[in-house]
């Protein structure tokens, strides 16, 4: 049994690898991509994430025919965001679609999976820097190979912080994103930085380029598989709140050190979004 899901993870591998080469092909197609919105006039998709979904989800449904799943754009094409203890594929099939839009070069492709509603594996491939992020549980995480390391910096004065503004604009929300980001910034920080994508932020928490990243308003796709990678990497994750991590909170803070995480979330205003599972469809 030690290998259980050893060929489901290695399908996840060369489905991510061929869902980049499709984003690719995208960004070097002149044609323009049709954008669509969805919660909110600066939340998009393309036609790009909804095909490379499906191509991911067919390619999984064939080998894996009991599996469950659950994917931002099928969720957003009325699908049930159901996480159970079945075998569940969790998958954003371009995590940073606005990066895409822009062609501002960070995207990734993220496909967690977990069983028993515990994470098994977690695969983040960095379309543009052609890096593939994986982390098996028990067995730690790796880029293109390579074993990664959170930071070992233990004072958060000499940290960088990676932050994102999420896809919210009412003024209350905007403002608690700013009284954080300022209050984040004044403890001193070394500086504050964001990928604009949520799975390659924790692929950067987890190797030691960035200290910690904290966001509220991600979905459980965002964050599935980079939570795994960020673990795996010795790292820790936490509510918003301070309190344990949960996947359908819709907040997160990845660290690398308990410490950083716990003086981070002092600086942060919380607040709650309608978590993942007591949403309607269509959100
Ligand atoms: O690009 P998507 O998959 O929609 O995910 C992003 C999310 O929409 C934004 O709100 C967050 O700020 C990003 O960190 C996500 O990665
Ligand atoms: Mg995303
Ligand atoms: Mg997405």
């Amino acid at each position: 049994m030690a290998d259980l899901w050893q060929n489901a993870m290695d399908h996840a591998v060369s489905a991510a690898r061929h869902a980049g080469e499709v984003v690719r092909e995208a960004l070097r197609d002149d044609r323009k991509q049709t954008v669509m919105t969805k919660s909110s006039s600066v939340d998009l998709v393309t036609q790009t994430d909804q095909k490379v979904e499906k191509l991911i989800i067919q390619s999984v449904k064939e080998k894996f025919p009991t599996h469950s799943f659950i994917g931002e754009e099928s969720v957003s094409a009325g699908e049930p965001l159901l996480l159970t203890d079945a075998p569940t594929w969790i998958i954003d099939p371009i995590d940073g679609t606005t990066n895409f839009v822009h062609t501002f070069p960070f995207i990734a492709v993220s496909i967690g999976f977990s069983v028993n509603k515990q994470m098994e594996f977690g695969v983040v491939y960095s379309c543009l820097e052609d890096k593939m992020y994986t982390a098996r549980r028990g067995r730690g995480a790796f880029c293109n190979g390579e074993p990664l390391q959170v930071s070992h910096q233990e004072d958060i004065n000499q940290s960088i912080i990676a932050a994102e503004f999420g896809s919210t604009r009412d003024a209350e929300t905007v403002d608690k994103i700013f009284i954080s980001l300022r209050r984040v910034l004044s403890l001193p920080v070394h500086g504050i930085r964001g990928a604009g994508t949520a799975a390659i932020n924790m692929c950067l928490v987890a190797s030691g380029c960035v200290e910690a990243y904290y966001e509220i308003g991600i979905h459980v796709w965002d964050v599935a598989a980079g939570s795994l990678i960020v673990s795996e990497a010795g790292g820790v994750l936490l509510d918003t709140d301070g309190g344990p991590a949960d996947l359908m909170s819709r907040r997160i803070v990845a660290a690398n050190r308990r410490i950083i995480a716990e003086r981070l979330v002092k600086e942060i205003e919380t607040f709650s979004p309608i978590r993942d599972d007591a949403a309607p469809a269509n959100q």
